[in-house]
């Protein structure tokens, strides 16, 4: 008997794997992969076979036969910009996730090893609101340069969900209400979230804020000198912006908590460089606040810096007088894959076709 939604989303350092029955999470894991392993592949689409095994062996250990699974559901990753919603995992998507059509990221594997799991059991694979959700307004496109379009790569899958969650709470209908959301994980997406839709926000990769591990936007110029020193390989860069800059760089850790600590026993330092970030936090939701013209209803913090209350308050202190602000701390990523497909299986909700959606 199918009864269970098997849901995959990949981190970079970890795969979070869950089963759930209907709506209600049975089991959740989170299978870490150590630095050292993950290091051994070249790209992460190389990582499938070795993250799937792992999600075959979990489901071992648990005592479940992927012949109970009715529907697999992952994360979706860099594919072409797209519009929010569950797809159906065609071989199209896992084409371009496997490309990493707009770059590379663990959250490309979710197509892939959902799919081919699916495939092996005669069942369908989906995704739901990947990180390429794409609902700019044409106006947020333009940066300055004809050659290089703003692109929205965003924290979606959270962001819709938390928005859904705070409009239910509010009595309102998603399409009734403007929010300024901003996730803030190891990466840090702030968006301007209007009637539902991301209709702008900073590329989480490669710009706004600073993060735990994310340099955020930097000067231009300086950028452009520091790729033609000779100090570093193309890759070099890459990964030091991407993994290795924000608080890591400026502290040697990812870990907001460690800095709190380190706060507490009066390291000046880490006090500057946390608030600096929260201050960057709060500029970039006064400049999303402008981009809905000052009518925002909520100001919604969320994401695992959102446990931290002094990362919060000193935000609000900056952003309060914009609207009230929510804070859902942590994330809801399971939860809404699960919700996404299981509204398709239930027929409230038809799958849309990744080769429908996009521009060729
Ligand atoms: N209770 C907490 N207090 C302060 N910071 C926290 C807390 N829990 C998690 N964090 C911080 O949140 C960040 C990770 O957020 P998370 O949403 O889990 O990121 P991701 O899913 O992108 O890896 C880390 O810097 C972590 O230290
Ligand atoms: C590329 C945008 C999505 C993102 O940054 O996700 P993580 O924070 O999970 O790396």
């Amino acid at each position: 008997m199918r009864n269970y939604i098997l849901v995959i989303n990949p981190g970079s350092t970890s795969t979070k794997v869950a089963i759930f029955k209907g709506t209600e999470n049975l089991k959740q894991k989170n299978l870490l992969h150590s630095a050292e392993e993950i290091s051994k592949f070249e790209k992460i689409a190389d990582q499938y076979e070795y993250r799937k095994q792992s999600i075959l062996s979990w489901l071992n250990e648990e005592g479940i036969s992927t012949k109970e699974i009715a529907a697999v559901v992952g994360r979706g990753g860099l594919l072409k910009p797209m519009p929010g919603g569950t797809y159906k995992v065609t071989d199209a998507l896992v084409k371009d996730s496997q490309i990493g059509i707009q770059g590379e990221h663990a959250s490309n594997l979710g197509a892939i090893i959902a799919k081919s799991i699916a495939d092996e059991e005669g069942i369908e694979a989906f995704i739901v609101d990947p990180v390429a959700v794409d609902e700019f307004e044409d106006i947020s496109r333009i940066s300055g340069l004809p050659e290089l379009p703003r692109r929205s790569l965003v924290h979606a899958l959270n962001i819709k969900a938390v928005s859904r969650r705070i409009a239910k709470k509010m009595n309102k209908n998603i399409e009734d209400v403007n929010f300024v959301v901003a996730h803030l994980g190891g990466g840090i997406s702030v968006a301007a979230v209007k009637g539902g839709r991301i209709i702008d926000t900073n590329n989480a990769n490669e710009g706004g804020p600073f993060s735990p591990e994310r340099a955020g936007g930097l000067p231009v110029g300086d950028i452009i000198k520091l790729s033609y020193s000779g100090q570093y390989t193309y890759k070099e860069l890459k990964k030091k912006i991407i993994g290795k800059a924000g608080l890591v760089g400026y502290l040697g850790t990812n870990d907001a908590r460690d800095v709190e600590k380190m706060i507490e026993n009066g390291d000046e330092k880490a006090k500057l460089i946390f608030e600096a970030m929260c201050y960057q936090i709060g500029k970039d939701i006064g400049s999303y606040a402008a981009s809905l013209c000052g009518k925002v209803d909520r100001i919604i913090l969320t994401g695992g810096l959102a446990h931290s209350k002094r990362l919060c308050e000193y935000i609000k202190s900056m952003v309060d007088f914009i609207a009230p602000v929510e804070i859902v701390a942590g994330e809801d990523e399971m939860q809404s894959l699960s919700e996404g497909a299981y509204r398709v299986i239930t027929g409230e909700e038809k799958a849309k076709i990744y080769e429908e959606e996009v521009k060729a």
